[in-house]
């Protein structure tokens, strides 16, 4: 997908939301348990109920790969279930990869070629040869980490390297790599201070915030420094959304959680 087909999809829906399907099997309604694949059943439910309201869905690879082959298998048969029947949506693989070069070229094949995802997370630390690989890839989007959510974003990434915070080398130096067009950024929605900065060094550029939700991130406050021009923005919720109810109401819960989020987007959008 393009970022100019993401950008008509958000005017489209009036939302710049993303639902993580971080599926937890210890999480999700005891009813579905009973079924061959509850994954991608909790799955298929949730999407089916949130599409209107999302332009992104995120899963996280962690929660897939904890459960070895079978849970491989349900992340092909959900990104299959997307792109068979909302196509229109953006996919992210939150796989956090980065290696040496023919490492990385491998992992972006798995990524979007044999699972068709439209972007991957990325951890920009083995540098230009561990990303450019990723970058290769015509309208397909590598997301890279440049401040996180979580309190060890503290550790190193906010301390200064060559006179900087070192996020911000990340975002100054990849600008500077091939194909850095495709290049998206992860800025946690509990680092919203930092948005005004980040915009300063990479105004056009797409940021995806997790973090609003479960870890006490808040949209109007990622939304005062982070919307630019083409809005920029995908805000994603994963626990504040999909565990909404344990019963078997759980889609439904989750489509009014989505609901508050995009409600919310959507004042945001029309006062701008
Ligand atoms: O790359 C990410 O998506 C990510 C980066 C970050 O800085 N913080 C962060 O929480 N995430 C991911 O975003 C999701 C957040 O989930 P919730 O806290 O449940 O909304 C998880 O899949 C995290 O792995």
């Amino acid at each position: 997908m393009t970022t100019k087909q993401l950008v008509e999809q958000i005017h489209k829906k009036k939302s710049f939301l993303c639902v993580g399907l971080d599926v937890d099997l210890n999480k999700i309604p005891e009813h579905l348990l009973e079924t061959e694949d509850p994954i991608f059943e909790f799955n298929k439910a949730i999407i089916d109920a949130t599409h209107h309201l999302a332009v992104g869905y995120k899963p996280n690879t962690a929660f897939y790969e904890a459960y070895g082959l079978k849970g491989w298998r349900s992340l092909e048969k959900t990104i299959e279930y997307l792109n068979t029947n909302y196509p229109e949506v953006f996919t992210i693989a939150d796989a956090k990869r980065g290696d040496i070069g023919n490492t990385s070229t491998m992992y972006a094949k798995a990524f979007f070629e044999d699972l068709q995802f439209d972007s991957v997370t990325v951890a920009p630390y083995m540098g230009k040869d561990s990303v450019e690989p990723f970058l290769a890839f015509e309208d397909k989007h590598t997301i890279l980490l440049a401040l996180t959510s979580n309190q060890g974003a503290f550790d190193f990434q906010t301390k200064q390297t060559e006179g900087q915070e070192l996020y911000k080398n990340v975002l100054a130096v990849s600008k500077t790599w091939a194909n850095s067009e495709n290049l998206m950024y992860v800025v946690g929605a509990t680092k919203a201070e930092y948005l005004a900065e980040i915009r300063a060094i990479i105004p056009d550029s797409f940021l995806l915030v997790p973090g609003v939700g479960a870890q006490g991130g808040n949209l109007q406050d990622v939304c005062k420094y982070g919307l630019n021009d083409q809005i920029g923005l995908l805000i994603n919720s994963s626990r504040g959304i999909i565990y909404a109810s344990k019963g078997k109401d759980f889609a439904e819960a989750a489509q009014a959680k989505a609901l508050v989020l995009q409600e919310e987007m959507e004042k945001i959008l029309a006062s701008r």
